[in-house]
């Protein structure tokens, strides 16, 4: 019988991998997941609990097809050819995985099972168009996201795949799943958002239905729910893209207006996004630890723990910025405009090196991807492809008024804020001392001075430039 290895596609339809496993093989699929310690070495206590509930509910989902899951531990070079030695497999297929580590797991692998006469087959899966197929027409790849993202709204898009019928799958039955601890990890410090292939339906269709018209307005204001929430999902693959993407297109032939329509593109313009930076990571796996763009001297990053900490812990003293950092502690996720302020403020206003932020942020993220994280981190750093100009550095006293104006997003994660008029949070950093210890004597002062350290931060990337 030959394998399906599942890796970060825990669903049963719309998965190109288990389809073309299925359509190979003239025997019952046997589908497998690892844990390798190698994976693992890299993981958090938040996405492996994540993990574990995806894998429950693909569990059960094969169980309602007179199938399992088999999850094994161990190298995956070492337990798959195992597996497929056991099973007398002829073929394992899996979907590609964009990030290095993955490509380094599989070359393994690969290796492995051709050594013992076993093909292997990766599918495109996780993305519509895979890296090195959407160029431009001169030059390899798009460093320019705008000019990506028109080839990519333009390019015909794959239709969802069935899951494969019953008797396609093997008569296996495997072990119960090891728990967290056994895992060697801790009880995540957040709850872990509902990761099952249900749920991201649940999700999609309630998003489909009714706030993807508004997503153009809202998808900038915290305190509205008005982005999909699907980030958990995509990255654990309990939908496949093919079925976001098509409900997307169902709800722009329903659009009763122009506006509905725009505002349906501007949420494919972010599906977009995230695979823009899968292309950019597969021809740069360097960007993840070193800078996408070069500077002529290197940026005088500052070591301060003490800031770095309050960052961390949502005690800058600057309202916005905190209740996002609170958000990611209590939720394992954080609103897109929040993530790119918080990061604006430990880059520019700490003068604190990106990938700081970035192992912070892959320590708390439920939705943590390799891909996005290093892009967005980029990004706000001014090291990324198409990135933020270091000289335009985000004012979190602007950007609270302009995107949280009543001032509740940022209450619902600061309750010292509780009661305090929204102009005054909105300008606590300008308020006299004595004025701020009266409204709330438990919220931190600043922490720094955002204009000195917006002119700070513009001359130390003007010197990195060699300017
Ligand atoms: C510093 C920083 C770090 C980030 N880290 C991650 C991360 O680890 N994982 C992650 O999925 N996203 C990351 N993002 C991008 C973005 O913030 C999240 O995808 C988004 O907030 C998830 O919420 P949503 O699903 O409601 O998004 P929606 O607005 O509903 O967008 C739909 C989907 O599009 C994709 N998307 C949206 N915005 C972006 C973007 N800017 N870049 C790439 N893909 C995008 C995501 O898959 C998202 O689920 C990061 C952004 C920044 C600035």
């Amino acid at each position: 019988m030959d394998l399906y290895w599942h890796r970060r596609d825990l669903r049963g339809t719309d998965n190109r991998g288990l389809a073309r496993a299925a359509s190979l093989s003239t025997e019952p699929i046997v589908p497998v997941f690892v844990f390798d310690p190698t994976i693992l070495e890299h993981a958090s206590p938040i996405r492996v609990a994540c993990l574990l509930e995806a894998l429950e509910g693909l569990r059960a989902w094969y169980r309602e097809r007179g199938s399992d899951l088999l999850v094994v531990r161990g190298e995956a070079s070492d337990v798959i050819p195992q597996l497929a030695a056991e099973y007398d497999a002829e073929t394992v297929v899996w979907a590609t995985d964009y990030s290095g580590l993955a490509h380094e797991r599989d070359r393994a692998v690969t290796a492995a099972l051709e050594d013992d006469g076993v093909t292997c087959e990766s599918v495109h899966d996780s993305i519509h168009h895979e890296p090195g197929s959407i160029t431009p027409n001169e030059g390899e790849h798009y460093s320019v996201f705008s000019y990506f993202w028109k080839k990519w709204r333009d390019r015909e898009k794959r239709e969802p795949v069935d899951a494969p019928a019953s008797e396609a799958l093997a008569a296996i039955s495997g072990e119960p799943l090891p728990s967290l601890s056994a895992l060697g990890f801790e009880e995540p410090s957040s709850t872990p958002p509902s990761v099952t292939q249900a749920a991201a339906r649940e999700r999609v269709t309630e998003f489909c239905s009714g706030p993807i018209y508004r997503y153009a307005d809202d998808r900038d204001k915290p305190a509205v729910d008005g982005t999909s929430q699907l980030s958990v999902h995509l990255k654990w693959g309990t939908i496949g893209i093919r079925e976001v993407y098509e409900a997307t297109v169902r709800a722009a032939t329903r659009a009763a207006t122009d506006d509905d329509r725009e505002s349906v593109s501007a949420f494919q313009r972010q599906l977009a996004w995230r695979e823009f930076y899968a292309h950019v990571l597969e021809f740069n796996p360097e960007t993840v630890t070193e800078n996408f763009s070069g500077y002529e001297h290197d940026i005088p990053w500052r070591q301060d723990p003490d800031e770095l900490e309050a960052w961390k812990a949502g005690e800058t003293g600057y309202p916005i910025v905190d209740a996002g950092m609170r958000q990611l502690q209590a939720e394992g996720w954080m609103h897109n405009r929040v993530r790119m302020l918080v990061a604006s403020f430990l880059t520019k206003d700490l003068l604190i090196d990106w990938r700081e932020g970035y192992d912070w942020f892959r320590a708390k993220l439920a939705d943590h991807e390799t891909a996005n994280d290093v892009g967005g981190w980029q990004w706000a750093g001014s090291t990324g492809t198409d990135a933020q100009p270091y000289f335009r550095v985000f004012n979190p006293m602007k950007q609270g008024r302009e995107y949280d104006p009543d001032a509740d997003y940022i209450r619902e994660y600061i309750p010292e804020l509780e009661g305090v008029p929204a102009d005054a949070i909105h300008d606590w950093h300008e308020l006299e001392s004595a004025r701020r210890t009266s409204l709330a004597p438990s919220y931190p002062e600043p922490i720094v001075d955002h204009g000195e350290r917006r002119e700070r931060a513009i001359a130390a990337f003007e010197q990195a430039r060699g300017e």
